[in-house]
């Protein structure tokens, strides 16, 4: 089910994307948010320390679980998820860096770390709000497109559109890793809420796809329809074809 919200520009974007995150931890303090990252959240998270800062927003009693990682980034590199959770909220704002969690993508065995993550995610219990980004085909966290999708956290190889699309936060393309690790799509669609939002032309074909499209795992995004509770922000663009 879908409650489609079309913003008419970046700051109505991410000031309705923080707005949501912002009242669920003011009605939940402890809340357990699920975290994206891409260039979609940044000025959500931007909004959310605005929020903070203001004194409108408090993380310091919340929990938060990322969807991926790269697989093979020292921690501290500047593409490594765990840096841009770091830099793009974490540091700005009162949450506990212990109540953070990001995949690890150095540990050396991938499998290993995937199978230690989902053991997390399941003693953490139901994740409130989970926010997704969407890539340009279909991928939610890092779930590509494929025969078969799997639904606890796992390592993925990336598909090359995702390599190509990421390529731009790298130096080229033979800097973006091949694997990653990702919370399954059973894990995605246990949230009691999802937030996904999409903004740009380029996402408009694949948000329609997703939100009205048939329901394939060759577009990961399509099985949000079967969640009851799926909150989607996009801007006119991304929206364009809905
Ligand atoms: N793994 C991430 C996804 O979690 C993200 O949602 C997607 C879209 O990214 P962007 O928001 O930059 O378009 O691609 C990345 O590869």
């Amino acid at each position: 089910m879908f409650n489609i919200i079309k913003v008419n520009n970046e700051q109505q974007f991410n000031e309705t994307g923080a707005g949501i995150i912002a009242s669920l931890l003011q009605t939940n303090p402890r809340a357990t948010l699920g975290l994206a990252t891409g260039g979609t959240p940044v000025g959500v998270y931007k909004h959310l320390i605005e929020l903070y800062k203001q004194g409108l927003v408090s993380f310091k009693d919340a929990r938060s679980y990322n969807l991926d990682e790269y697989i093979g980034l020292p921690e501290d590199h500047s593409e490594s998820y765990r840096r841009f959770m770091n830099e793009k909220l974490f540091n700005h704002v009162d949450i506990d860096p212990s109540n953070t969690h990001v995949p690890s993508g150095v540990s050396g065995d991938g499998h290993k770390a995937a199978a230690e993550y989902n053991l997390l995610l399941e003693k953490a219990g139901q994740i409130d709000l989970q926010l997704l980004g969407l890539g340009h085909n279909g991928h939610i966290g890092f779930n590509e497109p494929a025969e078969h999708l799997t639904a606890a956290t796992h390592v993925v190889e990336l598909d090359e559109v995702t390599r190509k699309a990421n390529a731009r936060y790298f130096n080229s393309i033979d800097e973006v890793p091949t694997h990653a690790i990702t919370m399954g799509i059973g894990s995605i669609l246990k949230a009691k809420q999802i937030l996904l939002m999409a903004k740009g032309a380029d996402k408009a074909e694949i948000v329609a796809k997703a939100l009205k499209g048939p329901i394939t795992t060759q577009c990961p995004a399509s099985l949000l329809q079967l969640h009851p509770n799926v909150v989607v922000i996009v801007d006119q663009e991304a929206g364009g074809l809905l």
